[in-house]
């Protein structure tokens, strides 16, 4: 589960990026997270992932207070959370295959273990027949399938997902959402979509938190809204 409680940070510039944000999130839930740009997306998912600590307030993911990790701790706190970026981040001198490999590489998993681990989220993400291909030679979907195979190669708890439909036409989009979808109901995995893409927000209704000021000025409840 995530608990943000009360949480507040503002940037050295005396920017106030988020506001008391209180917000309670059940494994296995998707969620959307919208508003407009400079509103505090990006700051929430760098405070999730531990990439900055709150001036206020706790964070807690999965029990962990997430603010009060030891600098040398965070890394293996963050192998419990995958990330997909809009701009894919994917190693240019590594096949398809050996980019997802490398993630559970550096987590000390057998080689053996590693091969079918590949295998697996290859056929999840639909790319089977792209293993040994570069990035460079796939579409910007295909490569977002990888950097989400990559991101949830180890099965993390939470995946945050910014604006992963952000470079895609719709119909690859669709692909996109479809597939966070899958991994959502097979792994239970609980998913943060922070998304521009007000389309898939309407075409897919899932709960959906809107920051505005570094304030939730929404949050629509598992389909029911309720205003904060
Ligand atoms: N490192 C920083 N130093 C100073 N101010 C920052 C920093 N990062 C973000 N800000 C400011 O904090 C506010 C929230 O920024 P944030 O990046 O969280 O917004 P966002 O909703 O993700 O925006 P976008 O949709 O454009 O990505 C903005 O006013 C932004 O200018």
């Amino acid at each position: 589960m995530i608990e943000i409680l009360d949480v507040s940070k503002a940037y050295p510039n005396g920017v106030h990026a988020l506001n008391h944000v209180k917000l309670k999130i059940d494994d296995g839930e998707f969620v959307y997270v919208i508003g407009a740009t400079g509103s505090g997306k990006s700051t929430l998912i760098k405070i999730l992932n531990g990439e900055i600590v709150p001036d206020e307030g706790l964070v807690i993911v999965n029990g962990t207070d997430v603010g009060a990790l030891k600098h040398r701790k965070v890394p293996y706190y963050r192998r419990n959370i995958g990330c997909v970026f809009q701009d894919y981040r994917l190693l240019p001198t590594l096949t398809v295959f050996e980019n997802i490999a490398f993630a559970l590489e550096v987590l000390g998993m057998s080689k053996k273990e590693i091969r079918k681990r590949v295998r697996d989220v290859l056929e999840l993400v639909d790319l089977k027949d792209k293993e040994r291909c570069y990035p460079n030679e796939l579409s910007g979907g295909q490569q977002q399938r990888v950097t989400i195979g990559r991101a949830i190669a180890n099965r993390p708890q939470v995946l945050i997902a910014d604006e992963p439909t952000g470079n895609l036409d719709p119909e690859k989009s669709l692909e996109i959402i479809k597939l966070l979808e899958k991994i959502n109901e097979t792994f239970n995995t609980t998913i943060l979509m922070v998304t521009h893409d007000i389309v898939l927000v309407e075409k897919f209704k899932k709960r959906t938190i809107t920051l505005d000021h570094g304030y939730v000025v929404h949050d629509s409840f598992k389909g029911g809204y309720k205003s904060v």
